[in-house]
């Protein structure tokens, strides 16, 4: 029987368009109808490009090596469980510094995409890793039943990157966690570092001793590796241009109440042997949000989230 209020059928032309997702044997690569792309390399899950504004806003080592022979130099490596060189009689021990998470292939879990318009369409690739797909010498390193769900989601307006960790066993334990930010800049002499004054950080490179950010707009003039302690996740750090003031990055966190800013300038640059060109240095800055200056306690069964969301060029 016809009906006489019969709705028409949506014509193909009158459909958004949609995310694409390309999943190769290595990575993953998906972008938007409006031109922004992310591509996660399975090892590490890590994200070493991301294109908004037609432009690349990642740093990757020309020398990175991305046969999963060593951590990617460059993107965004995930640190976990243990910031650093881990500490002597502590859980992590025996583990490299920065963890396994960034040196261990994850799983692609899938893709999801919310289209409530074309302003505001995004797609999220999710990445697993449990405690089962690691290396034997990871597993006896550090022998806890865990779940760890990584969330890249890709907009518009910018990329945000989640982790997700579950203690899947019948013991607690304690981990670090840190989004090692590699961005993508001009000239690291135009480059100011905003929003830490007054905050407390430890230098690494004056012997971990405590100080405090004097500076509302720090200039990156010489090797700085710190880690600033309790910021206020909601208030961005803003990476501007000194020339004419204009923010490039703004990075508000979730759960993630430190901030490590590293550049390692000429001589560590030049020591690296996957940092390439040696003069590259001049091209990044790293920001990174992490939970690094305590240890996360998670009890049997629990679970924990936290993350970062990065917008350039505002
Ligand atoms: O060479 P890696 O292991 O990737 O680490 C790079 C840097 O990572 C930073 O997060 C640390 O604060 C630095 O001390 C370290 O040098």
């Amino acid at each position: 029987m016809d009906r006489s209020n019969k709705p028409s059928a949506i014509g193909v032309s009158g459909s958004l368009p949609q995310p694409s997702v390309s999943v190769k044997d290595t990575t993953i690569e998906a972008s938007l109808p409006s031109g922004e792309s992310v591509t996660v390399y399975l090892y590490g899950a890590t994200v070493t490009s991301w294109k908004a504004n037609g432009q690349e806003q990642l740093f990757l080592s020309e020398k990175a090596h991305l046969d999963g022979s060593k951590p990617i130099r460059g993107g965004i490596p995930l640190v976990f469980p243990v910031f650093g060189p881990p500490p002597q009689n502590h859980a992590t021990s025996t583990l490299p510094q920065h963890g396994f998470a960034r040196n261990s292939t994850w799983e692609f879990l899938g893709k999801s995409s919310s289209d409530s318009g074309p302003s505001d369409l995004a797609v999220k690739l999710d990445f697993g890793l449990t405690h089962n797909m690691l290396s034997e010498e990871f597993r006896k390193a550090w022998p806890y039943e865990f779940g760890l769900v990584y969330s890249v989601t890709l907009s518009k307006d910018g990329l945000a990157t989640s982790l997700h960790v579950t203690n899947e066993g019948k013991q607690n334990f304690e981990f670090q966690v840190l989004m090692h930010t590699y961005l993508k800049v001009a000239d690291i002499s135009d480059i100011r570092v905003k929003n830490l004054e007054s905050k407390t950080y430890v230098d690494k490179v004056r012997n971990a001793t405590s100080h405090t950010e004097a500076s509302n707009a720090l200039p990156i003039t010489e090797e700085v590796d710190r880690v600033y302690q309790d910021l206020n996740p909601e208030k961005p750090i803003v990476v501007s241009s000194a020339s004419d003031g204009k923010p490039l990055f703004s990075i508000t966190r979730e759960a993630l109440t430190d901030v490590v800013v590293w550049n390692p300038w000429i001589e560590k640059a030049k020591g690296m042997a996957d940092f390439s060109p040696d003069d590259a240095y001049k091209n990044m800055i790293c920001v990174e949000a992490g939970s690094v200056s305590a240890w996360q306690t998670l009890e049997a069964g629990d679970s924990w989230e936290g993350g970062q969301s990065i917008k350039s060029r505002l």
